[in-house]
């Protein structure tokens, strides 16, 4: 099992007594952008956060089930969560980059994880620019204050920040939805680009970009996995009624 695969099996999430995600059963095919899609309060993110154990941080916050990185169950209660957040990094709807500088935003994570050389972090600075096509933008800059750049910068500069540790998988909770459309434009082709190297797991609203960006979609609602299929079969012949019904706008 590789690193990069990840599937979770009758992953149940409860706030105190109410069970947001009711016993969800997926697999995330490697190198692939699965969409998560459903209507507000249907639990596609509280199942993104379960993913990378940020539900912890939440408290009253419970899980019960599995959920499979290769060959580790990382519900297990020995799992290391600084090393998962690592391993699986996190997109957030707002843009949220340190008050630091630009620089300062990608080498914070690899100098806690240990990395001190300068040359090193130089490198990683530049390489994490650069895949999410930053770099020509800021690289006369990288001492300004990361919060100075563009909202759609920002975002940029915050999935920069996430691959600066060498993650395997990506979970992005609605990463456009504060962006203007040529800055969504740019994060779409950007999650088609990191696609090559990354397994990525999106929560969003908009069921165009649903349909452009993913490979898989599965719709939630009320906290159960109604369908998951092939994007395309999605949004052409979904198997289920209530699907057909969300895709079209008839409800949500
Ligand atoms: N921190 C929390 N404490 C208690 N209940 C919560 C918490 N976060 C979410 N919930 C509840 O869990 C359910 C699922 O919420 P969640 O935010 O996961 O849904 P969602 O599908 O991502 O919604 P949206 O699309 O609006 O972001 C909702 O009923 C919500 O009220």
């Amino acid at each position: 099992m590789s690193a990069q695969s990840l599937t979770t099996k009758d992953l149940s999430v409860f706030y105190g007594e109410k069970q947001a995600v009711k016993k969800v059963s997926m697999d995330f095919p490697e190198r692939e952008v699965v969409a998560l899609i459903g209507p507000s309060g249907c639990g596609k993110s509280t199942f993104l956060r379960s993913l990378n154990r940020m539900n912890d941080l939440i408290s009253g916050a419970r899980i019960e089930g599995e959920i499979w990185i290769g060959d580790q169950n990382i519900c297990d209660p020995g799992t290391d969560v600084v090393s998962l957040r690592q391993k699986i990094g996190m997109v957030w709807q707002k843009p949220n980059p340190f008050h630091k500088s630009i620089y300062e935003n990608i080498a914070f994570g690899p100098r806690y994880h240990g990395i001190r050389n300068r040359k090193q972090l130089d490198e990683i600075v530049e390489t994490s620019l650069r895949k999410t096509a930053l770099w020509d933008e800021v690289k006369d800059r990288l001492n300004q204050s990361g919060l100075a750049l563009s909202g759609g910068q920002q975002q940029r500069l915050c999935i920069a920040r996430s691959l600066a540790v060498q993650p395997n998988i990506l979970l992005m909770d609605e990463p456009a939805s504060a962006l203007d459309p040529v800055s969504t434009a740019k994060i779409e082709e950007l999650i088609a680009e990191l696609k090559k190297d990354y397994t990525i797991v999106i929560v969003t609203h908009n069921m165009q970009q649903a349909a452009r960006v993913s490979d898989r979609t599965a719709f939630f609602f009320l906290g159960d996995l109604v369908e998951y299929d092939d994007t395309q079969k999605m949004f052409t012949n979904p198997s289920k009624k209530s699907t057909d019904d969300y895709i079209s706008g008839r409800f949500g």
